[in-house]
């Protein structure tokens, strides 16, 4: 794809977000806000008058864990290239999509770390949890086992990240494969590990698309909120990694990728 006047690849409309996306449940959720922070409205602008240089541009790290099976490739090709691949392949150690975003003007990158669910693959996918902002902890609507393990999941991938510096997702999957009743069922157990582990709840499909990219488009505004939030207290922008450009770090992070797909299992 060819860049603009600025050699900047044009972010695709649908990736547009200019209202602050509503919440999945409000018996789960991490804001109750139906309008962005006032503050980062003006960081907003000021953003948005400022035109940062691509090199420049924020980008949040969001890792998803859970228990092998449970569909997060599923969920992530759903939104990244709106595929769904019926037969499970599993992941080995890690994999990663970039996915670009305009919000309210200014542009934003989610780094979205797919990792194995598979035991024998956590210590590489583990080595992959440190610098998140978001941590997605993913199960299946249909196999109430997967939530109980959700709480295990969270446990490992705070280990390796800042108490208080993360937001934390509850992601129900599958949720086509439940008849209603059902669905409320394992809706309201989620609800309650949801608030144990301070999450945001929300029940999605890969198969039929249903909340995929609400869910996403909720996971950017958060984090792209919290990133001009901190630019205002601290100065520049923050960016990934230490102190690299994006694309520095995107060809170091396809390399790494790379590497320990060839490793396969430690
Ligand atoms: N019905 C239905 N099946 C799904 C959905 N999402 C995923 N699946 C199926 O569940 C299986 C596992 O999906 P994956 O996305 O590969 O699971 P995973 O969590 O990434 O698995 P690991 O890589 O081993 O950790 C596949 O056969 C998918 O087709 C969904 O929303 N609905």
């Amino acid at each position: 794809m060819q860049g603009n006047r600025n050699g900047m690849i044009p972010i695709s409309r649908d990736r547009l977000i200019s209202e602050f996306p509503k919440c999945y449940t409000p018996e789960a959720a991490l804001q109750l806000r139906t309008d962005w922070d006032i503050r980062a409205k003006v960081g907003f602008k000021d953003g948005a008058a400022r035109h940062q240089p691509w090199d420049r541009q924020r980008m949040s790290k969001v890792v998803v864990v859970g228990d092998l099976n449970v569909g997060k490739t599923c969920l992530i090709n759903r939104f990244c290239k709106d595929v769904f691949e019926r037969d499970y392949k599993a992941t080995i150690g890690v994999d990663f999509e970039i996915e670009r975003f305009e919000v309210s003007g200014i542009p934003f990158s989610l780094q979205i770390w797919d990792t194995a669910g598979q035991e024998k693959f956590k210590c590489i996918a583990s080595a992959y949890y440190r610098g998140a902002q978001v941590i997605i902890t993913a199960f299946d609507m249909a196999d109430i086992k997967s939530l109980d393990h959700t709480r295990r999941w969270l446990e490992e991938a705070m280990r390796e990240n800042e108490p208080d510096s993360c937001f934390i997702f509850l992601v129900g999957t599958k949720n086509d494969l439940l008849p209603l009743d059902e669905r409320q069922r394992t809706e309201k157990d989620a609800i309650r590990i949801a608030a144990e582990m301070q999450a945001e709840f929300w029940a999605v499909s890969a198969k039929t698309g249903e909340n995929v990219q609400s869910f996403f488009f909720r996971v950017a505004a958060l984090a792209f909120e919290k990133c001009v939030l901190k630019d205002m207290e601290s100065g520049p922008p923050a960016r990934i990694g230490h102190g690299g450009s994006i694309k520095s770090d995107c060809a170091n992070l396809e390399k790494a990728s790379a590497h320990d797909k060839k490793r396969g299992c430690c």
